[in-house]
Parts: structure tokens; C-alpha cells; sequence
């Protein structure tokens, strides 16, 4: 008997989550997302999925604690390794967006599971490149609301789908939960629920 919890608020991280057809309860542990002084974003992204895993199982009793796999993600923007969280103001928001105008910017999206004592964990790294965004269209964007709650701010699965020329990696792990990489943690841990003998050598 096993039951996996999702420590996020976030609703695309749930809706993600879905796609690989293992039931879960939801989890929103609060936490301290400022990073350390000359933190790397690998660094730093894997650390705060840890922390948001660790601080999700400590909000269960006992009693779930000794059957809960909990499932933490983090995701940030970073450009010459400058760590973007989610912008709290416009004026961030247009200063994000400027600097990403007409550049590849990385994605980086770690996922950690916390079970049993265990942690496992993995960080998934996407490029992105982006069209010139001029100042009165990075203004506009902002007052559509898409940007908040987004790191880098801007939300690829929406209208800012019309500033990314290419993308080269997992789509996913931008939108904050690399699915194929959640099925092999899932996998690794034992509870992916798909599991057939024929792919036995696919991790
Ligand atoms: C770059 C990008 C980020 N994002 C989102 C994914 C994450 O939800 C968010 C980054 O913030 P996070 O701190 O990773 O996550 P969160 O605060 O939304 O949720 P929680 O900590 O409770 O799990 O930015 C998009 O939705 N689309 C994008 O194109």
C-alpha cells in the first residue's frame, strides 16, 4: 500500500501530474523560495523541490507518513546563470522579459520524491529560445495577468507561446513537471503504475 502526494499549489502541476495516471492527493507546504548568495540554478532549483518533498511529509501524521511518497518541483528561468523566480511587480516582470528578448534562456525544472526515509531526485534542463519582445508588448503582456505566478514571467502554455521560436528539450518540465522524468522517479521508487515487464530496461 503506498499513497503519493503532490507538495504544490500549483494547479498546472496537478493537472500535469494527471497524465501519468497515478492517483495522488494534494499537499501546499510553505516554504522559503530566496536563494542563497551566489547559488547555482541547478543548485538551487533541486534544493527547493527537496525542501518542498520534505516540508509536504512533514505535514502528514505518522500514520500516512509510513505509507507517503511525496513529490516535490521547482522550477526557474535562468540566463547566464541569474536565477528569474516569479516576478512580484511589473516593472520586474518587463525587466524579465527584456532580458530574455531575442535569447536562448535555460528552463530548470527539478522533481524530488521523499519516501520512507528516501530521496530521490533529478533536475531537467530545457532551452528556450525567445523572438525580440519590444517594451509597450512585454507592458501589454503583463496586464493580461499570464505573467504572474510564473517563473521568468511569462507562461508558455499561453499567449507567450507566441515569443518562443524553439525549444529544445522536455516541453513539460517548463510548464513545472517534466512528465517523463516524474515517471522514472515513480518508476524508480516502484509506484508508476504502468509498469509492464516488456519495458523493463526503459529507466
Ligand atoms: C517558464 C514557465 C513557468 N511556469 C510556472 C511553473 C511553476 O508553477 C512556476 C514557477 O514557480 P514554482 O515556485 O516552481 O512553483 P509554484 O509556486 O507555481 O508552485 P509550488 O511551489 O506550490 O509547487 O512557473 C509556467 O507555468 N509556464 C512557463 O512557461
Amino acid at each position: 500500500m503506498h499513497s503519493l502526494y503532490l507538495a504544490s499549489s500549483s494547479p498546472r502541476r496537478q493537472l500535469l501530474l494527471k497524465q501519468l495516471n497515478t492517483p495522488f492527493s494534494i499537499i501546499e507546504p510553505n516554504i522559503d523560495e530566496t536563494p542563497i548568495d551566489n547559488e547555482l540554478p541547478e543548485n538551487y532549483v533541486s534544493r527547493l523541490a527537496i525542501t518542498k518533498a520534505k516540508a509536504g511529509f512533514n505535514q502528514l501524521s505518522i500514520a500516512q507518513q509510513k505509507t507517503a511518497y511525496v513529490l516535490g518541483a521547482d522550477t526557474i528561468v535562468s540566463l547566464e546563470n541569474n536565477i528569474m523566480g516569479k516576478p512580484t511587480s511589473q516593472q520586474q516582470a518587463v525587466t524579465m522579459l527584456q532580458s530574455l528578448s531575442g535569447k536562448t534562456h535555460k528552463v530548470f525544472t527539478a522533481i524530488a520524491l521523499y519516501y520512507l526515509d528516501k530521496l530521490i531526485s533529478n533536475v531537467v534542463v530545457t532551452e528556450v529560445t525567445m523572438r525580440p519582445i519590444s517594451i509597450e508588448e512585454a507592458v501589454t503582456y503583463w496586464h493580461t495577468g499570464e505573467p504572474k505566478g510564473k517563473a521568468g514571467g511569462y507562461a508558455i502554455q499561453g499567449i507567450a507561446a507566441t515569443f518562443i521560436e524553439q525549444i529544445n528539450g522536455d516541453y513539460y518540465a517548463i510548464v513545472g513537471l517534466p512528465i517523463f522524468a516524474t515517471s522514472k522517479l515513480l518508476k524508480q521508487a516502484g509506484i508508476y503504475s504502468l509498469t509492464s515487464n516488456r519495458y523493463q530496461n526503459w529507466l
